[in-house]
């Protein structure tokens, strides 16, 4: 079954301590927010559930796939969106969830357009289109929201709902509010 836990992990980055003894346990349909202000840490907790970080102390227990989201998407720039998106999908055996996940994103009109050529917010959708289409049960997202407008805020909501209906676990990084009833809130304080 899928799960995605923390048992009483630290981090350390830079000879910094950025995190202590911090838990959490999510099951099929959770969500956890990760906040607090810049450089506390977010980003690097959500880099030790994707296994990029190895945690300073404690377990990290991952049961699923995951699909990372962070700042640099890996679409290739010169390629169509749906091309690019598609040699993903491909690789996580998914091809046919891309014209799903451009629509969810409301990116279907953009499906021929080079990545390269595609606005801040769209890129950023283009990378959550990347990860709705790849199939991993896991999402770590961190800062999703950024460069998003209100309607694309919505839609992100929406996907986030509607992969943890579908038994989805979703770990968030954000420093903007987002709406995700029920979800965990797992709060940096700088040290
Ligand atoms: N590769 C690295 N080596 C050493 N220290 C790092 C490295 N990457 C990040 N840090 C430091 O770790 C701390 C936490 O960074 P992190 O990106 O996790 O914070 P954050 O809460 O996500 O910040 P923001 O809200 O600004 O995105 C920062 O002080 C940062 O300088």
């Amino acid at each position: 079954m899928t799960r995605l836990a923390f048992a009483g992990v630290s981090c350390v980055r830079g000879g910094r301590l950025l995190f202590e003894d911090r838990s959490f346990d999510l099951a099929p349909g959770d969500a956890a927010l990760v906040t607090g202000p810049n450089g506390v840490g977010k980003s690097s907790l959500v880099r030790v559930a994707a296994g990029l970080l190895a945690p300073a102390a404690g377990k990290v227990t991952v049961a699923g796939r995951r699909a990372l989201l962070v700042e640099a998407s890996a679409l290739d720039h010169d390629r169509p969106l749906a091309k690019a998106l598609g040699f993903w999908a491909a690789i996580d055996g998914q091809r046919d969830a891309v014209d799903a996940a451009l629509d969810a994103l409301r990116l279907t009109q953009l499906a021929d357009v080079p990545v390269g050529l595609l606005s801040t917010g769209q890129r950023r959708r283009a990378a959550l289109a990347a990860v709705a289409a790849s199939g991993a049960p896991i999402w770590l997202l961190d800062e999703p929201g950024n460069g998003l407008d209100r309607v694309a805020m919505q839609a992100l909501e929406t996907l986030i709902a509607g992969h943890r209906a579908g038994g989805g676990v979703v770990l968030v990084a954000t420093h903007l509010p987002i709406e995700a009833p029920g979800a965990a809130t797992i709060r940096l304080e700088a040290a």
